[in-house]
């Protein structure tokens, strides 16, 4: 081969190859460049959820639509903007309802810019939707969100192409086919508070069966007064909603529970015959079902876990999960309970953590403490520049516990320390998780 040849094999071999690149290296980024834009013949499902149910059902949806419609997308509310609706024709709405009668949080932004513009007379006449509706019967404002979402999108001349449909929680749930459910055994149950009243209670669970793979944030649903295997009748109740306070790689299920008591003395259903009346060695049936929206990737990003009383259930499961990984971030614990002396639970377990460096930081507070009472909102206000410090741009926060008596008090003085936009952001990036009941 003569020079001149050689120059140019040389020549040819480094353009293939440079273009063999860009044509790989585009390839990826067109995969990765999701979601695809937006246009008119897109169906959009577009889903609002708090703990995952509808972000499944949506998913679902977009897989059965898929053959029939090959330009469906699936959305989170708050990936959406007015502007991208403005560009379609057809959309399909799963929203479920938290709070008293709210959206969720990857449904706030959406909405409120929804009502802003249809104040301003926005006209979404060339647009089609339909609405699923997730809520629970038991709250006063069944389903008030998709009600409300339905009122704004014919305010500003939508066209609704089927009326709204309404899931309520509990009779999907009962209706659903529990032989997926595990048969567990109660292998242990203590006491964590010393008081006479308000019992906390740890159960362990273990199964015969495979152990499910669930993953912190994940919730137990129990069905109550029901011990399989025996020739008792399925009772008709409806199941009930745990936090499950472990990870698989514990090799069993934990769970807090606080024994309810009614104002006549009658022990909750649930909780009092988990508390009391099932004995250590008795089966129960109970269903792991995913909270995907408590679910956290990042385990490097600084964790700032809020809770109170049963509420730890679900910050246990973090704990103990990130306590797996030896590079994991740092966890900044706050937790409230009523009396300094009988209500610490966990102590060892919470200050062995501390020790070991899984928790960086732990705040404990009592709001029945005769020197300092202080409920777990009090921390926040008063380390505000700590928790914004903390956070940083990456931070997560999650709050587990009683929505009325914790959530909307926390995210009150959260947005007062470090401020509405910061908030705002939190909630945007899916960086703010809420487990509450
Ligand atoms: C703290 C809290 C508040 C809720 N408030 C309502 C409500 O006001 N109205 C309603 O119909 N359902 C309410 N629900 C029930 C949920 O909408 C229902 O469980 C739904 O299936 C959850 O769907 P998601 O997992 O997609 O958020 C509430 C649930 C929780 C945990």
């Amino acid at each position: 081969m003569s020079e001149g040849q050689q120059v140019y094999l040389a020549f040819t071999i480094v353009v293939v190859w440079t273009l063999w690149t860009c044509r790989t290296v585009w390839r990826e980024f067109r995969s990765r460049a999701v979601p695809t834009a937006l246009s008119p013949s897109t169906l959009v499902v577009a889903y609002a959820s708090q703990t995952g149910t509808a972000k499944a059902l949506a998913e679902q949806k977009v897989a059965a639509l898929q053959q029939q419609f090959p330009e469906v997308q699936l959305r989170a509310l708050s990936e959406l903007t007015l502007t991208d609706v403005q560009k379609v024709t057809r959309m399909i709405f799963v929203v479920s309802t938290y709070g008293e009668g709210e959206p969720p949080d990857n449904g706030r932004r959406f909405y409120r810019q929804l009502l802003r513009l249809v104040a301003d007379g926005v006209n979404l006449s060339h647009m089609g939707y339909e609405i699923v509706a997730l809520g629970d019967r038991r709250y006063p404002r069944f389903c008030e969100f998709g009600i409300q979402l339905d009122a704004a999108l014919q305010a500003a001349k939508a066209q609704r192409l089927q009326p709204m449909l309404k899931h309520d929680r509990m009779t999907q749930v009962t209706s659903d086919n529990v032989d997926d459910a595990c048969v567990w055994q109660l292998t242990e149950r203590s006491r964590l508070n010393g008081r006479a009243s308000d019992g906390l209670y740890l159960l362990r669970l273990s199964t015969e069966q495979a152990l499910p793979q669930w993953r912190a944030g994940d919730v137990l649903d129990v069905l109550p007064c029901y011990h399989p295997g025996s020739d008792a009748e399925r009772p008709e109740h409806a199941p009930r909603s745990y936090s499950i306070a472990s990870v698989p790689a514990e090799g069993q299920l934990l769970l807090i529970v606080r024994q309810q008591v009614n104002a006549a003395g009658q022990l909750g259903l649930c909780s009092g015959w988990l508390t009391q009346s099932l004995t250590p060695g008795a089966k129960l049936l109970g269903r792991v079902r995913r909270n995907t929206m408590c679910h956290l990737s990042d385990l490097q990003a600084p964790l700032l876990l809020i809770g109170a009383g049963s509420g730890l259930a679900g910050l246990r499961s973090q704990i103990a999960q990130r306590a797996q990984h030896a590079d994991a971030g740092p966890i900044w614990l706050i937790y409230g309970e009523r009396f300094p002396q009988e209500d610490v639970p966990l102590a060892q377990e919470i200050d062995q953590w501390l020790q070991r460096g899984v928790l960086r930081r732990v705040d404990r507070v009592f709001s029945r403490d005769a020197q300092a009472p202080a409920y777990v909102q009090s921390v926040i206000s008063e380390k505000a520049a700590q928790v914004q410090e903390f956070l940083g741009q990456q931070g997560h926060v999650y709050v587990c516990g009683s929505y009325a008596r914790m959530g909307t008090g926390v995210e009150r003085s959260l947005r007062d320390a470090i401020g509405e936009q910061s908030v705002d952001q939190l909630l945007h990036e899916q960086r703010y998780h809420r487990d509450l009941y």
